[in-house]
């Protein structure tokens, strides 16, 4: 049996899709995920997704990360899951509802002559309240707490936007230890569903440069949540705007934190890379 796939990215933030209204999938998804998004005995991939019929929404999207574990949501993921939607025939406005463990989201394509050239995604509240992001102890928000790594003392900010987040300011993002306080982090006893991490070296009011390591992914080239969590961060400790550019390896994200409905946006591009067969 062969599973049909479609191979996407979010700034190299990469993501097999699968339509489960058309395909027959696996019972065991977290298995799944971790076959096909293997780097060398896989497709390749950040994330599996799988849109799904909802009774609540347009549709629904679940994501698994590579390690097969299932994340509320996926903010690079959200924009592919739009455009393979559209462009599919599956939904036929440019405004979506998506229902998400995170609740529903709202992405809605920018479209000129007709192509989708990028997605704006309506990401809701932030969720600042420590129980929520979820973190141990005591006291909300969060802002600049001390986070004790092996012996050194880092200064983190956390913010869920569904998923939960915590935001490290640095001098300089690329001599970050990303790959060695990433995990360290993502694992720490505060976070009892581990987090993903981001390093954030702020460039000026308005902009902000990133690296991340995602929770059961690892170091990754790009983060649409994560940057949303940065936005947020930037704001509550003072050190940047409620509209920032976020710039990651690949290209940038547009961040907003609305100060009339205390929503996010984000604003970046989706790409399609190519379709396939896999074999079940
Ligand atoms: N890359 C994603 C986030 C994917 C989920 C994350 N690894 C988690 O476990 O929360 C994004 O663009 O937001």
């Amino acid at each position: 049996m062969w599973l049909r796939f479609v191979k996407m990215h979010g700034l190299g933030n990469d993501f097999i899709v699968v339509n489960a209204l058309e395909e027959k999938l696996p019972a065991d998804l977290n298995e799944l995920a971790r076959r096909v998004c293997h780097r060398r005995f896989g497709i390749g991939a950040d994330g599996l997704i799988i849109v799904l019929p909802s009774t609540q929404a347009d549709l629904r999207m679940r994501i698994f990360n590579p390690d097969g574990s299932e994340p509320e949501m996926c903010g690079n993921g959200i924009r592919c899951f739009a455009r393979y939607v559209y462009e599919t025939g599956l939904v036929r406005e440019p405004e979506i509802r998506v229902e998400t463990l995170a609740g529903i989201i709202k992405p809605r394509l920018i479209l000129q002559e007709g192509g989708v050239t990028g997605v704006r995604v309506d990401m809701g509240e932030p969720r600042l309240e420590r129980e929520k992001i979820p973190m141990t102890g005591s006291g909300s928000p969060v802002v600049d707490e001390p986070v004790v790594v092996d012996g050194g003392i880092w200064r983190g900010t956390c913010v869920s936007m569904g998923n939960p987040h915590c935001v490290f300011f640095v001098e300089n993002v690329a001599e970050a230890p990303v790959t060695t306080v990433g995990p360290a982090v993502e694992n720490h006893p505060l976070f009892p569903q581990r987090t993903n991490v981001e390093f954030i070296e702020v460039l000026n009011r308005s902009e902000l440069k990133m690296r991340v390591w995602e929770r059961g992914a690892g170091e990754t080239m790009a983060c649409g949540t994560g940057a949303c969590a940065a936005a947020v961060a930037g704001v509550l400790t003072g050190r940047s705007n409620r509209k920032v550019t976020v710039h990651l390896v690949a290209g940038d994200l547009e961040i907003e934190w609305s100060p009339e409905n205390n929503h996010v946006y984000m604003t970046g591009p989706a790409v399609t890379v190519f379709q396939g067969d896999y074999p079940l």
